[in-house]
């Protein structure tokens, strides 16, 4: 079996113990043995970083932007084979998989233009005389703590924007993916970068992530992740004085008005609660629906439900891959019993399945669910499930949907599927959610824009497109006589 070991000061370095990463298509197959590190790593990695910082720090713009586009291009050039391997470590089918791959590359080349075109400004002061210049420097050595549910574009893009501005970087990734950051890893050791300039240490969050958030020499956190532990993570921050972004959960509405397209508002509302077997923090869970189209909606989005392909992730023709865990299909089967018992009724799903192949293969498969005629005050409308679980809350109207839809701790996302420009426009300026989409999916959302949302979801400045200068650079004024 491969060992795959962590990047600390531009070498590959053993850790204590390994772990094997597992696909949850088939948990017979072992993807590899994966380092486990630990603080000593940690502490070797920031060190390295801090020793790399002045002279990353100041350098061309012109090596970085080659750097990162140089990067960009192997993952984009690699993507098939990137994405069957992320296929089967994370278990999105292969062609969601391919796609989050060539979003990394994307991702590396916008960032590599970025280098580019960071710009200050030049200011005349109120005292005759004096010139004032307003510019944007790397903040430091950051510390990056990523998810299982997107394991190589959540690196790329946190990755990207840090390097491309200056900074040093150690990442630790998901402990259930560390295949997909590892390629990454290998891809930008390659790419001539100086030693130390980026690393990367994989192992258990409770050991690297708090080594990470409790390192003195560390500038800046940027997290996603659940709640729980982005709260935590903050908390340490602020107590410490580090810049902090956290991504965290969603429970996005997706309201569907009595004068939608029935076709368009049911495929959409299919794809972005149980693409990707639900696992997207843009997801949809709640679909709120206005009573004229209710039973017509219901009857029709069990329709294209049943019709859904869950198997293989690698496999073709496969629509929904596995759940990434054990521990995540028992949480998506107990939310399913937990609405059940508060009173919602199951309309289609919901149950552990056997692999579509036939193989045997031992894999987390779940019958994407619906959960019909529950409220908004149930836990399956609060709470986050993280799984291909949907559930439908019934309104008389607009403005019903719209409070329906406001009412919750997260502001992630929320789509409206409707013909009406009136309340096109009117969900768009009062959907209190980061992103809004109108008869397009609440999932998908495009690399060159800002990416973030509200109230529980997010905190610190946005992430993505040139928002991403704010987290990761630091804004200094200069005063010059004349
Ligand atoms: N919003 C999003 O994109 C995501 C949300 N989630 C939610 O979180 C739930 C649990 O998933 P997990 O993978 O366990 O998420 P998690 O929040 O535990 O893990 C996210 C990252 O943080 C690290 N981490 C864990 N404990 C840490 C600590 N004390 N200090 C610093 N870093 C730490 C993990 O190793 C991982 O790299 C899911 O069921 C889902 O509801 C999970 C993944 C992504
Ligand atoms: O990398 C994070 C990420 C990527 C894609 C999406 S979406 O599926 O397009 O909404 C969400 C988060």
């Amino acid at each position: 079996m491969t060992i795959y070991n962590n990047l600390i000061n531009g070498a590959w370095t053993a850790g204590h113990a390994t772990t094997p990463n597992t696909n949850p298509s088939d948990q017979a197959d072992v993807i590899g043995e994966y380092a486990q590190g630990d603080a000593a790593d940690v502490n070797a990695a920031v060190a390295a970083a801090q020793a790399a910082f002045p002279a990353w720090s100041t350098s061309g713009i012109q090596a970085r932007h080659d750097a990162l586009d140089k990067i960009g291009n192997e993952i984009l050039a690699r993507k098939d084979e990137l994405g069957d391997l992320l296929a089967r470590e994370e278990g999105k089918t292969r062609p969601e998989a391919i796609g989050e791959v060539a979003r990394a590359g994307q991702i590396f080349k916008f960032f590599a233009g970025e280098c580019l075109r960071l710009a200050g400004e030049s200011i005349p002061s109120v005292r005759p005389g004096i010139g004032v210049e307003i510019t944007r420097e790397p903040i430091g050595v950051v510390g990056l703590i990523t998810p299982w549910n997107f394991p190589i574009a959540i690196p790329a893009w946190k990755i990207a924007p840090a390097l491309a501005f200056g900074n040093c970087v150690v990442l630790k990734p998901a402990d259930l993916v560390p295949g997909s950051a590892w390629a990454l890893a290998d891809i930008i050791h390659r790419s001539g970068i100086p030693a130390g300039v980026f690393n990367l240490v994989m192992g258990r969050g409770r050991v690297i992530g708090e080594a990470l958030v409790q390192h003195p020499d560390i500038a800046a956190i940027s997290f996603t992740g659940s709640v729980g532990v982005g709260r935590g993570i903050a908390e340490a921050c602020v107590k410490s004085g580090k810049k902090v972004q956290l991504e965290m959960g969603g429970k996005n509405p997706q309201v569907v008005l009595d004068d939608a397209d029935l076709a368009q508002a049911v495929e959409l509302s299919a794809q972005s609660c149980f693409y990707s077997t639900g696992q997207r923090c843009t997801a949809s869970s709640r679909l709120i629906v206005t009573e004229k189209i209710y039973p017509a909606f219901i009857e029709a989005l069990q329709a294209r439900m049943a019709k859904l392909k869950v198997g293989d992730a690698r496999a073709a023709g496969t629509d929904i891959g596995p759940v990434v865990s054990q521990a995540q299909l028992e949480q998506d089967l107990s939310y399913v019993e937990i609405a059940k018992a508060e009173g919602a009724v199951l309309a289609a799903g919901g149950e552990r399945i056997g692999c579509h192949t036939g193989s045997g293969k031992q894999g987390f498969f779940l019958q994407p669910a619906l959960l019909v005629d529950s409220t908004p005050a149930m836990r399956i409308n609060r709470e986050e499930v993280f799984g291909p679980v949907a559930s439908v809350i019934r309104v008389r109207d607009y403005d019903e949907a719209l409070a329906v839809a406001n009412d919750t701790p997260f502001g992630l996302s929320a789509g409206i599927a409707t013909t009406s420009l009136k309340y096109a426009t009117h969900f768009k300026r009062h959907a209190q959610a980061g992103m809004v989409m109108v008869n397009l999916p609440t999932a998908g959302v495009d690399y060159h824009v800002p990416f973030g949302g509200r109230k529980g979801s997010s905190y610190g400045p946005r992430e993505q497109g040139r928002y991403a200068q704010e987290f990761y650079t630091t804004v200094k004024t200069a005063y010059t006589l004349a």
